[in-house]
Order: C-alpha cells, then structure tokens, then sequence
C-alpha cells in the first residue's frame, strides 16, 4: 500500500479514537470514486454550504454543522473504502454521499455495507452507473439520488440530520419556502407575457 493512502488511514484510525464531541466533528461525509467526479458532486457541496455548513478540511469548520470531502475507491483503494467506511460512526458522521461513475460503481453500495447504520446516499455519476448504485440485496440498504442529482443528495443529507436539529429544519423550510416563491414568480411571469414572449426573454 503507498504511503499516502497509509497516512490517510492512520489519521481516519486516529480521529475515530478521538472521542470529539459532535460539534468538533463533521457531520457530513462526502466521497466520489474519482477527482473527475467534482463536477457532477459539486451539487451536493451547494446544497449543503446554502443550508449553512460550511466544509471541514481537518482545521474544523466555523459553522456549527460541517461537511468533508474525500476521494476514496472501492477499486482502487479498497484499504482506505474500508477505513473511512469502517470508522464514519466514531468519527462523528451522522450520513454519508458517496458518488461513483462508470458500469461499476460499487462504492456507495460497499460503503453502506461497511458503514452501516450510518446512512449513506448514493450519487450515480452517469446514467450507467444507476444499477449498480442502488442494487442492494435485502438487509443491506442504501438510499440514492436519480445520475447526477448530487444536490438533492445534499438536502437529503441534511433532512437527516434536521431529524436532530430543529435550526436545520427551519433552514429547510425556508429553502423550500424561496424554491416556491421562485417558481410562483416564474409562474405569474409566464402567464402575464404568454408564452411568445416569455420564449424570447425567459
Ligand atoms: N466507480 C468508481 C469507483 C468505485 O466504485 O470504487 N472508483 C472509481 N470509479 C469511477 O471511475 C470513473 C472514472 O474515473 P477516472 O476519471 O479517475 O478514470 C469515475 O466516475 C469514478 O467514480
């Protein structure tokens, strides 16, 4: 195993043994198989940092609730898959979303597996990849978006922890309050120009 992926499990290992209190720690964790998966991921790092967390890159975050974000790989670092899967729990994480692309995509589902109960929300990076994000036998849940919609796995992750936390309910609300409001004025604007000019100045 390289050194690299050596020292990531010992600091995954170590932080477990921490003990932090919950305010010290992440409550979201992010991975994808893949750097070139940031763009479709990106949807769920908006989503959170719009409800208010801010990430957490291993200096602590100044918002109560936090996100990290990991590359890790069934395929090809299946030590570190296990390790961060294996120690989210102690690690403070209260869920996790884990995107992969390609025919294979095997990290959310082998996350779930090792994780559990942790929740975690799969991403299928590409439409190819739904199968096998969501195709878990019975006993072995995983919860998942539609490909792409890495967003929505970001307000699902945050309707689990608002389970806990009555703040981040009411942000969501008031997400879903101006989501609405926006479509109300969409609405109005559309029936008011008709659709001609609506068409040509959207
Ligand atoms: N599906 C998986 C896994 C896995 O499931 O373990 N690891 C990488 N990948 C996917 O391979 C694609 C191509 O990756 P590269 O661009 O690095 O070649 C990515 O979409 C990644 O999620």
């Amino acid at each position: 195993m390289s050194t690299e992926i050596d020292d990531l499990i010992d600091e995954l290992r170590s932080e477990a043994a921490m003990d932090r209190p919950s305010v010290e720690t992440p409550d979201v964790g992010i991975i994808m198989g893949s750097d070139s998966d940031l763009d479709t991921m990106a949807g769920a790092y908006e989503a959170l940092s719009e409800l208010g967390l801010d990430e957490d890159t291993g200096e602590g975050a100044e918002s109560r609730f936090s996100y990290e974000s990991y590359v890790v790989s069934a395929h090809r670092t299946p030590d570190l898959m296990y390790a961060y899967a294996e120690t989210a729990r102690e690690r403070g994480l209260s869920v996790i979303i884990a995107g992969a692309g390609g025919k294979s995509a095997d990290l959310p589902n082998m996350t779930a597996s090792i994780a559990f109960p942790v929740p975690v929300i799969g991403v299928p990076v590409q439409e190819k990849s739904v199968d096998s994000v969501i195709g878990m036998p019975t006993g072995a849940p995983i919860v998942a978006v539609d490909a792409g919609k890495s967003f929505n796995a970001g307000l699902s992750a945050a309707q689990i922890l608002a389970g806990d936390h009555e703040e981040l309910a009411d942000r969501l609300v008031d997400y879903h309050e101006e989501l609405e409001s926006e479509v109300g004025a969409v609405s109005r604007e559309l029936h008011e120009q008709g659709i001609e000019v609506f068409r040509e100045d959207p």
